[in-house]
């Protein structure tokens, strides 16, 4: 649902939902100016650097937030719907691996579609908690303000640094046939055109569509300029280091802040410290075990990469086969309440 709620103030935020906001775009932001700079000084950071920063930021940063999303979707959902729940999850799982096997060209394809789903549909409904929707009249304004924030992730970088993009898609596909080597550079030109030229329209059809319908009102203003930063800060920042921050900086920070307003209303009681711990500490056992047995059933868990390139790889290929089932199952299957929960 659409909501008129605009209570973000750019220099001034209020609440603790307010805060994550603020805190989100301050920090890409920074890092597009940064890379700007960068750029303008004739300074590039090296690879292995770049590969340090997306290990840290998914690994360390990000994945917490991961496990705590997941764990709150189940809780307080009672026995049967959490067994079904998960029973669910885990077979979508074990479908989406096997597609790595038998089509693996189709799978990174989902993978990337992940990426873009969870990404654009989760800053939709940040936009419906915190920073304001109400100039999202229609279905297709909501479809393509998810398109535009969740494709800025995948299809700016593919256009504007091509050959980093299909590098690691290249070690992504060797994991499962090294055969598969190069056979993408093939079609890189096409690709990008099309994805390119399909992103384009949409970003203008979307821009454009919200501004006619309600003016330059605050929140298509807010909602703007947010666009613009990401798709600004895809173009800009190195495509290993802008996805690496994207997901702490700006997703895990900004759900942060819509779970703050969902739990608000909704009454819950605050976690304790201990309590978070022990949530941590299980989702860690968890996901470490999912990514042993992934390890061991990948015929070249590191692809034809060296030890770094090859890490990135394998846990991106990971991070997509968990978030996979938690988009479909939690998000598009739980229609009651979704991943997203907006009171
Ligand atoms: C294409 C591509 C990449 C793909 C990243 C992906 C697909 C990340 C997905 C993340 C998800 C789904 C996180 C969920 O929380 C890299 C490794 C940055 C390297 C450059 C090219």
């Amino acid at each position: 649902m659409a909501t008129e709620r605009q209570r973000v103030d750019w220099l001034q935020p209020r609440r603790i939902e307010d805060w994550f906001v603020f805190l989100s775009r301050g920090s890409l932001l920074a890092v597009t100016a940064a890379a700007v700079l960068a750029a303008v000084a004739g300074v590039s950071l090296d690879v292995e650097t770049q590969m340090l920063v997306y290990l840290v930021g998914m690994v360390v940063l990000n994945l917490p937030h991961g496990g705590f999303e997941h764990f709150e979707n189940v809780r307080h959902r009672g026995v049967p719907f959490g067994i079904r729940y998960v029973a669910v999850y885990l077979a979508v799982l074990v479908a989406f691996v096997a597609t790595f096997f038998v089509a693996p060209i189709l799978a990174l394809g989902l993978a990337f579609v992940t990426a873009i789903a969870k990404g654009g549909h989760g800053d939709l409904h940040v936009l419906d908690a915190v920073v304001g929707s109400g100039h999202l009249e229609s279905r297709v304004q909501r479809g393509l303000a998810a398109f535009v924030r969740g494709g800025a992730i995948m299809i700016v970088p593919l256009v504007a640094q091509p050959e980093v993009f299909y590098g690691f898609s290249s070690y992504m596909l060797s994991m499962f046939d090294p055969g598969l080597t190069g056979v993408l550079w093939e079609r890189m030109e096409l690709a990008r055109r099309l994805f390119g030229g399909c992103y384009g329209v949409a970003l203008v059809a979307h821009l454009l569509l919200g501004y006619l319908r309600g003016g330059a009102s605050t929140t298509w203003l807010v909602e703007a300029g947010e666009t613009v930063l990401l798709v600004a800060y895809f173009a800009v920042v190195p495509v290993v280091v802008a996805v690496g921050l994207y997901f702490p900086l700006w997703y895990s920070l900004r759900q942060g802040g819509r779970s703050a307003v969902a739990r608000r209303q909704a009454a819950t009681e605050t976690h304790s410290t201990g309590f978070v711990l022990g949530v941590l500490a299980a989702g860690g056992l968890v996901t470490a075990a999912i990514a042993a047995a992934f390890w061991l059933a990948v015929p070249n868990p590191l692809g034809n990469a060296d030890l770094l390139p090859g890490l990135v790889a394998f846990y991106t290929i990971f991070v997509c086969i968990v978030a996979l089932p938690h988009v479909v199952v939690g998000e598009w299957l739980d229609s009651d309440r979704g991943i997203w929960y907006v009171p």
